[in-house]
């Protein structure tokens, strides 16, 4: 008997349920650190301007002069990227850079790098295991009273990186809360209390997350935000995962039951695609350049590790059709235009190219994007 899509919609939800709980990589991870840099900027090898902690002060509070002369004279309006170009628009952003070439960030009392490494390998453990995880420092943010930043994803620049850093300084300055939309997972009250608790007693913060996660400053209301950004890139080393136990939770099991199940049951389909397939849709945002096995993350890399054991995972671009009534229905885009689909959703194109690519798959009704499988 064919498997019915509400009996497959529950165990699907429960397996993967139990793979982000129990299995999965994290999709973020946050910490302190006790050392914080210095910034100092250099243009033409000489010293221009630098933000160094006073840690005469209580918090080790950089100085509120010292942040607003950077600020105002030494930093750039921050742009925003748009599909593969930067535009300055302060409905979505507002806040000034430092770009990293210009910057040197070192600690008095230690090494900062030191400090990045450790983040790095706690990311590796926890975020992408079998991956070795490297940090690229892309510029210094600092927010003045009203200064925030939209909900937005970053942008992959390219197909090693996969997280994005951010470490805020111990400055003084209220509002500007940092909140992730990542379902349950992050929890922004906490996360910002522990964030003003840690900057008040002089320590860094920071937060690692999968780049794709939407995310936002909230206003700065007075003082300055200071935060280094950095891109994390990843390069697989291991090619064996660790060893999954055994036997299955539960949830796993009841999956690759139900999945037997259905292909048993399709064998005889008159309909080929339907008989050869299930559609996991995943989770995170992949480019044109990550589409695969090696560039998952999160909960799409659990679910891939448990199904290649047993089954023969593909990763295929379908257009969904969607009705109120019925189950969604797929049809498979081949590879070649599915390439085509993927860079028209990363690339800046024109609404006509865009149409262009696109038209093909809409249907009378509605207008809709194909998505990732
Ligand atoms: O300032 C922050 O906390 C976030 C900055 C950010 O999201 C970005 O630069 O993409
Ligand atoms: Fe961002």
């Amino acid at each position: 008997m064919q498997v019915s899509p509400e009996k497959a919609g529950r165990v699907v939800d429960a397996a993967l349920g139990y793979l982000k709980q129990h299995e999965a990589p994290r999709p973020l991870i946050s910490g302190t650190s006790d050392l914080v840099p210095s910034l100092i900027s250099r243009r033409n090898a000489s010293v221009q301007r630098s933000l160094r902690p006073n840690f005469k002060l209580r918090g080790a509070g950089f100085s509120a002069a010292d942040l607003q002369n950077v600020y105002g004279r030494h930093a750039n309006e921050s742009p925003f990227g748009v599909k593969d170009k930067t535009i300055v628009d302060p409905d979505v952003r507002i806040s000034r850079e430092v770009p990293a070439e210009q910057v040197n960030v070192n600690a008095q009392s230690g090494r900062w790098e030191n400090v990045v490494d450790g983040i790095c390998r706690a990311v590796e453990e926890e975020m992408t295991p079998g991956y070795r995880v490297t940090a690229e420092f892309y510029k210094a943010l600092i927010y003045a009273q009203s200064d925030h930043f939209r909900i937005h994803r970053d942008t992959q620049r390219n197909k090693e990186m996969f997280t994005s850093l951010l470490v805020f300084l111990p400055t003084e300055y209220s509002g500007g809360d940092f909140l992730l939309y990542d379902g349950d997972e992050f929890d922004g009250e906490r996360f910002n209390n522990e964030t003003r608790a840690a900057l008040e007693s002089g320590q860094c913060r920071w937060v690692a997350f999968l780049a794709d996660i939407p995310h936002r400053v909230m206003p700065v209301e007075s003082g300055h935000r200071l935060v280094l950004a950095y891109n994390l890139r990843r390069e697989r080393v291991a090619v064996e995962p660790k060893a999954r136990p055994s036997p299955l939770a539960t949830p796993l099991q009841d999956l690759v039951d139900m999945l037997k199940e259905h292909f048993q049951s399709t064998q005889e389909d008159k309909d080929k695609l339907r008989a050869r397939r299930f559609v996991f849709q995943l989770e995170h945002y992949y480019t044109p350049s990550t589409v695969g096995p090696d560039f998952l993350k999160g909960t799409d890399a659990a679910l891939c590790y448990l199904l290649t054991e047993l089954f023969n995972v593909s990763f295929e671009m379908l257009n969904e059709g969607i009705s109120y009534d019925d189950p969604a229905s797929y049809s498979l885009i081949d590879n070649e235009k599915a390439m085509e689909v993927l860079r028209i959703g990363t690339a800046n194109v024109t609404d006509e190219e865009k149409k262009a690519t696109l038209k093909e798959f809409w249907d009378d009704e509605f207008l809709k994007q194909p998505g990732n499988t």
